[in-house]
């Protein structure tokens, strides 16, 4: 790494998302917030950029200087807010929620450094195909889904639930690389080596929160 780079710390326990930013190049450590992801807010957009700033925020004040990124993925379906399930039983449900229909993906991305706080949200649209009881029991007891926002994971077993998908297909596994890309180089940080773009979609934007 450059001396002058900024250290950057993914405040994130999620081996995916360890995996994406590596996939970047860029440099970091891993520091988790240990902060519980409680909150009354039931606006899907809202709550994954407020608990993604969360995360970012609560690592930030014990590391001031570093640059910090931290992300948050909730499934909202028809309106109900799918978490992490609690277990298998719980497991089963949300397949049944999410069997034959389209469900919204959205992911906040918070980076926090000193130029300040930026934060987006990234959406994309999975549909599943219509499940039968016996493929819902058979996937919720495979225990893929008890770690993953929705009870599935679109990158391995859960990829044969889904019909189709629109959007960004990082986003779903939870760390949203276009977005993370933008927000790390308006940061500061090189991504691939470069702290700009020449691609519009990827130039730094002022902060805030918005859906893509
Ligand atoms: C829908 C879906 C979610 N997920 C994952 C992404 C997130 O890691 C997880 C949602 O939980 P999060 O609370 O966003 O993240 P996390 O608890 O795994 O990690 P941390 O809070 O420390 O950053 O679900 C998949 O891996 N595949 C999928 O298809």
């Amino acid at each position: 790494m450059n001396v002058t780079e900024p250290q950057v710390i993914l405040a994130s326990g999620s081996p995916r998302r360890r995996e994406l930013l590596g996939n970047l190049g860029v440099s970091f450590r891993v520091v988790v917030s240990g902060e519980p992801e409680d909150s009354p807010e039931t606006n899907p957009l809202r709550l994954a950029a407020e608990l993604a700033t969360l995360k970012a925020k609560a690592v930030a004040a014990l590391h001031p200087g570093a640059v910090i990124i931290a992300a948050d993925t909730v499934v909202a379906v028809d309106g109900q807010l799918l978490g992490k399930p609690a277990d298998a039983a719980e497991n089963r449900a949300f397949l049944e929620a999410l069997s034959g229909r389209t469900h919204q993906v959205l992911t906040g991305v918070a980076v926090q450094s000193g130029a300040g706080l930026s934060c987006e949200v990234e959406r994309t649209d999975v549909t599943f195909r219509p499940l039968t009881a016996q493929e819902i029991a058979y996937y919720a007891g495979t225990g893929e889904g008890l770690d993953k926002a929705g009870g599935y994971g679109i990158q391995s077993v859960g990829m044969a639930l889904v019909s189709g998908i629109q959007g960004d297909y990082s986003n779903v596994v939870g760390f949203p690389l276009t977005l993370v890309t933008r927000l790390l180089r308006g940061a500061g940080v090189p991504v691939w080596g470069q702290t700009h773009s020449a691609d519009p979609d990827l130039a730094p934007q002022p902060a805030g929160v918005s859906s893509a």
